[in-house]
């Protein structure tokens, strides 16, 4: 049976076993020395949340945590500390995200059906963008979350603009993103093989010419990229309190 099949036939049944592989393996080039996985945000480090936030989804099984060697031992000392029971490894990952995500999603159990792809440092996620992607993959194969773009976002070569882009057909997707655990590994290796370089997971699998659904992400659901988001992100988190 096709790969699609095998999911379509368990629509109506008990949703297919997910683990989810967090890619926290990055240099934080773009924190201005600060090491955003480890740093502190609120109460504890960024990592805690993200990991919080997966550990705690009756649709993810287990997990499988992605970091450098240098940080081996204090994440895998922060699963230990948090009790995230759902970790069940924590491997070191490669020079790109995407060699980091396929060394993650090659350490999966046999089990998983579905993989949930979740940046290390998207630690804001709320439950129900986890959930949506997840049930969506679940019927068709891969699903992201996403949301419409608020900026009129303009195409320029240098800095002259040469088109205006139409925003209503604009979004800017987000993790988790969620594919059937075969259809993930080849996309990402066909990618790594061809030396593409490729800035999110769905685009590994678009550039296979598989199709992607999108779901309702969240404007709060962001990625610690610069140091001015982690001062957003605990606005976010205060706000929840
Ligand atoms: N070789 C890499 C590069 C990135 N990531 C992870 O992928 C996620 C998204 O990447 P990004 O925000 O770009 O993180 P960095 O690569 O660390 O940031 P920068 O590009 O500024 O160095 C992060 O959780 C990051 O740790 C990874 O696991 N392995
Ligand atoms: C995967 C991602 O977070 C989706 O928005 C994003 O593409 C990562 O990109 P970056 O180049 O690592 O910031």
């Amino acid at each position: 049976m096709g790969l699609f099949g095998r999911l379509r036939r368990r629509k109506n049944a008990q949703t297919p076993y997910c683990a989810a592989v967090v890619p926290a393996a990055g240099s934080a080039a773009r924190m201005e020395g600060q090491d955003k996985i480890l740093t502190i945000l609120g109460d504890y480090p960024v990592l805690v949340h993200t990991l919080r936030a997966l550990n705690d989804s009756a649709l993810i099984q287990e997990i499988v945590v992605v970091t450098r060697g240098d940080l081996i031992v204090p994440v895998g000392q922060i699963c230990r500390d948090f009790a995230f029971g759902k970790v069940t490894k924590v491997i070191v990952g490669g020079d790109t995200r995407t060699a980091s995500v396929l060394a993650g999603a090659r350490e999966v159990s046999g089990e998983a059906e579905l993989i949930a792809i979740h940046d290390g440092a998207r630690p804001l996620v709320p439950p129900e963008v986890v959930d949506a992607a997840i049930l969506r993959a679940a019927e068709c194969g891969a699903a992201a979350p996403a949301v419409p773009v608020k900026d009129t976002v303009k195409r320029a070569s240098g800095a002259l603009v040469e088109a205006t882009l139409d925003r209503d057909s604009l979004f800017a997707v987000q993790t988790p993103q969620v594919f059937h655990a075969d259809l993930i590994r080849g996309a990402l290796q066909k990618a790594l093989d061809d030396g593409a370089a490729v800035t999110d997971d769905c685009a590994a699998v678009e550039r296979i010419g598989m199709t992607v659904a999108l779901t309702e992400g969240s404007y709060e659901n962001i990625k610690i990229t610069t140091p001015t988001d982690l001062l957003i992100a605990e606005a976010i988190l205060s706000g929840r309190e």
